[in-house]
């Protein structure tokens, strides 16, 4: 059995025209175009790369980026002024501050003083709890861009049971209430969790987010199985790799998504999505 590859390149390009297509309809009916503020703090090269996407990606979609890149040194008071004056200014619809923060912020605090319904990232405890309620309101890229693609497998999700590997608060965690609403079964997995592989063998849909190479194995698959790979590992000699075995895995699911070339795309794609959802909810 062979898998059919996900792509995310084809869902996130078909998301992207139609975020593109709604800028449009919102300029021609004489609107303005979405904005969205984007925080880097420091130079780590992941963020920046993944900056420099996320404001092509506004570029290209015709929403307004504003690009806001702070010194590493800058502290927890200017940080905290910068949301304040970009949450009261009304011509801006989204607010993204790259993650991770240098380790003398405190990050918890600052997504906490972006206004909910600016918080295209859906980190703040709001739009989290609106999602435990079962009333979303902006929703975490990551999960969301994983729904999208589970879409598109056309496979219907209600009772399937999901193992969402890994229950960190950007993936893990909205990802297991995301499958939760779509009226799937979940079991979350963690690092004191008991028998993974055992558990991983009756998951219909297996969202991995862990952090580790090739760390799910074909052998733990249920055949057919819908795997979806968040992990992005960059080894030794450049290469990025998932959390998933790729190569054995395929041979063993149903579906499967790539690494690159899967979720991360997603991802971007997502908050461009989320950010043309705010400004049509806050400049109608
Ligand atoms: N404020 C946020 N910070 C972070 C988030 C987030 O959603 N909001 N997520 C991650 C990083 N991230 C977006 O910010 C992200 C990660 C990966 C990709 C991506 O396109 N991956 C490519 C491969 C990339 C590579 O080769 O290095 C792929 O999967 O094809 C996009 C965005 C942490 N921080």
């Amino acid at each position: 059995m062979s898998a059919t590859i996900i792509s995310g390149k084809v869902v996130s390009e078909s998301i992207l025209h139609s975020v593109a297509d709604r800028v449009k309809a919102r300029q021609a009916a004489g609107k303005r175009a979405p904005a969205l503020a984007v925080v880097l703090v420091g130079q780590d090269p992941a963020s920046t790369i993944y900056v420099r996407n996320k404001r092509l990606k506004c570029e290209a979609t015709g929403i307004r980026s504003l690009s806001y890149d702070l010194p590493e040194t800058t502290t927890q008071d200017e940080l905290m002024a910068l949301v304040k004056q970009l949450n009261e200014d009304p011509s801006v619809d989204g607010i993204l501050v790259q993650l991770p923060l240098p380790k003398h912020l405190d990050a918890n605090a600052i997504i906490e003083a972006i206004h909910p319904e600016k918080d295209v990232d859906g980190f703040h405890p709001y739009n989290i709890g609106r999602l435990v309620l079962k009333m979303p309101l902006l929703r975490p890229c990551t999960p969301r861009g994983v729904m999208t693609l589970l879409e598109t497998t056309g496979v219907d999700l209600k009772g399937k049971h999901a193992v969402v590997i890994g229950a960190s608060n950007i993936v893990g965690r909205p990802q297991a209430l995301e499958l939760l609403l779509a009226r799937c079964t979940v079991t979350v997995c963690h690092s004191a969790t008991y028998d993974l592989p055992g558990l991983v063998r009756q998951a219909d849909i297996v969202v991995a987010g862990v952090g580790r190479p090739h760390f799910v194995k074909a052998e733990w698959l249920k055949p057919g199985a819908i795997v979806i790979d968040v992990g992005i590992n960059r080894l030794d000699d450049g290469k990025v790799v998932g959390d998933v075995d790729f190569e054995a895995a395929k041979d063993v699911a149903g579906w499967i998504t790539p690494v690159p070339g899967g979720v991360g795309l997603m991802t971007v794609a997502t908050l461009l999505q989320n950010t043309a959802d705010a400004c049509d909810r806050l400049a109608p």
